[in-house]
């Protein structure tokens, strides 16, 4: 298998080198040359295989430079960490099933892929001799999932940007209390937009890329999303009795990584009916799926920060195949967006996009009002982004369809809202009740690149 890039401008090349890569260096992401094809009768053969089990079947057929048992190690390494037996659950409530992916060590879906890029990059490094300096921007989940992948890990450094004051109080302290040697917090004054634009750009210098041998931890790099395809296969086989029954999903969605990742499971065959993009109020990519009308607009602070996006970094790879694998069609795409703010399409591409994607938007009084009523009547409670997919599910899917949401953090991360929305507290797990008073590690800068890119070089030395 070879990784090539959206905007056309590398060699193709294999697994290992596309995780050391992240962000091709041409500027684009790279995906795989080939989607493998799962057939109704390998799915109903899965039936039986555990969460690492499963990893290792669709991993391996995406990966062909790392011997078989170094790949499976790597997996039951990532997969140990989790404190549920089956790594992703799916329980049922109020007639949706929920794909709970908050069992890792951080309590959101992010830990999924994390952990298996963590053990990853330790295994590539090892073999190869060298040394890396992450660097990743984080609207609150990524950032602690990455830091907690890599924390202690040996000739690995982590520079993480977040935005100074938009995360929830929990979600800082699970990244500034990490004050291992190797873990640099950066908070910047400005928004999520800013710490995603500051880290492509210095991913964009390819002669300081190289020269501080730059790795990324964001769904621009490809590992990501491929551990996150695992679970929707996971998923569709507790849910499903034969190898054919047509599944939707709910994806609460801001940078477009977890719903590309079921997209790339219903391109492999995995029988999706429909993959439901649900947004809050920063809803460009809603505006995009129900009107075609993909032009940015200003970021708003809401109750579920981890979304609160306008240019989803992943989309880019939607649209390199929305554009038939046009990497010119590409290029110019994001031409028209510099120069106009927007990106325009034919009612031929708006036709494919609604043959797989639904959307809804979902705003904060209807995320609270949707944690409340589904605690009342179930006793199940939600976190703020779960909640906009549940609505936004309930809303658009018929109730008589297999409907899963994806739970993306666990509701503790986001106790205040939580709270109001029910009016009880959220009970919080030992992991997070720690964090209260211990010492803090974060620097807080402008978004000023420059300044960003002189303290990564003191910090490295
Ligand atoms: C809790 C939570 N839910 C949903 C999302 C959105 O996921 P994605 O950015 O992959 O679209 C995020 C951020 O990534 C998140 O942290
Ligand atoms: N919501 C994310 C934003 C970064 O997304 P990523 O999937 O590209 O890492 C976060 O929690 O940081």
């Amino acid at each position: 298998m070879r990784y090539l890039s959206t905007r056309g401008g590398i060699q193709p090349i294999p697994f290992k080198d596309a995780v050391m890569m992240g962000l091709a260096t041409d500027g684009g992401l790279l995906l795989p040359e080939s989607y493998p094809r799962i057939t109704p009768e390998q799915l109903n053969a899965w039936r039986r295989l555990s969460y690492p089990e499963l990893a290792f079947e669709i991993i391996s057929r995406f990966v062909d430079d790392i011997p078989p048992a170094d790949l499976k190690g790597v997996i039951d390494r990532s997969y140990a960490t989790f404190t549920h037996p089956a790594v992703t659950p799916v329980v049922r409530e109020n007639g949706v099933y929920i794909l709970e992916l908050f069992h890792g060590l951080t309590l959101a879906f992010k830990d999924v892929a994390l952990q298996f890029l963590g053990n990853m990059f330790e295994y590539i490094l090892a073999e190869r001799r060298q040394n890396l300096n992450i660097v990743g921007a984080t609207s609150g989940d990524t950032g602690s999932a990455a830091i907690h992948g890599v924390r202690g890990k040996k000739g690995i450094n982590i520079f993480i940007l977040h935005p100074h004051g938009k995360t929830s109080p929990v979600q800082a302290l699970q990244m500034t209390t990490v004050t291992d040697a190797n873990v640099h917090n950066i908070a910047i004054r400005g928004t999520f937009d800013d710490c995603q634009d500051m880290v492509k750009a210095l991913f964009n210098d390819l002669e300081f890329k190289e020269k501080y041998a730059l790795g990324a931890v964001n769904s621009i790099n490809w590992a990501r999303v491929l551990a996150q395809v695992v679970y929707y296969v996971y998923a569709w086989l507790r849910v499903t009795e034969d190898g054919k029954a047509p599944v939707s999903f709910s994806v609460p969605t801001g940078n477009f990584g977890d719903i590309f990742a079921g997209y790339v499971a219903k391109r492999m065959g995995l029988p999706i009916e429909k993959l439901l993009l649900a947004t809050n109020e920063n809803n460009i990519l809603t505006r995009f799926v129900n009107k075609g009308d993909y032009s940015l607009a200003g970021v708003v602070s809401t109750l579920s920060p981890s979304m609160d996006i306008q240019v989803a970094s992943n989309f880019e790879r939607y649209l390199f195949h929305l554009f038939g694998e046009d990497p010119a069609r590409v290029r110019a795409a994001f031409a028209e967006l510099k120069a106009e703010g927007r990106i325009t399409f034919s009612n031929e591409e708006m036709a494919l996009v609604r043959r797989d994607f639904c959307s809804v938007s979902v705003d904060q009084e209807q995320t609270l009002d949707t944690i409340g009523s589904f605690y009342k009547e179930t006793g199940y409670l939600l976190d703020p982004h779960t909640a906009v997919g549940v609505r936004a599910a309930l809303e658009q899917l018929p109730g008589d369809s297999l409907r899963v949401c994806l739970a993306t953090a666990h509701p503790a991360k986001f106790g205040e809202a939580v709270e109001k929305a029910t009016g009880v507290p959220a009970p919080v797990p030992p992991a997070i009740a720690a964090l209260e008073g211990m010492p803090t590690r974060c620097k807080v800068m402008d978004a000023d690149l420059a300044a960003v890119r002189e303290f990564i070089v003191a910090t490295i030395g």
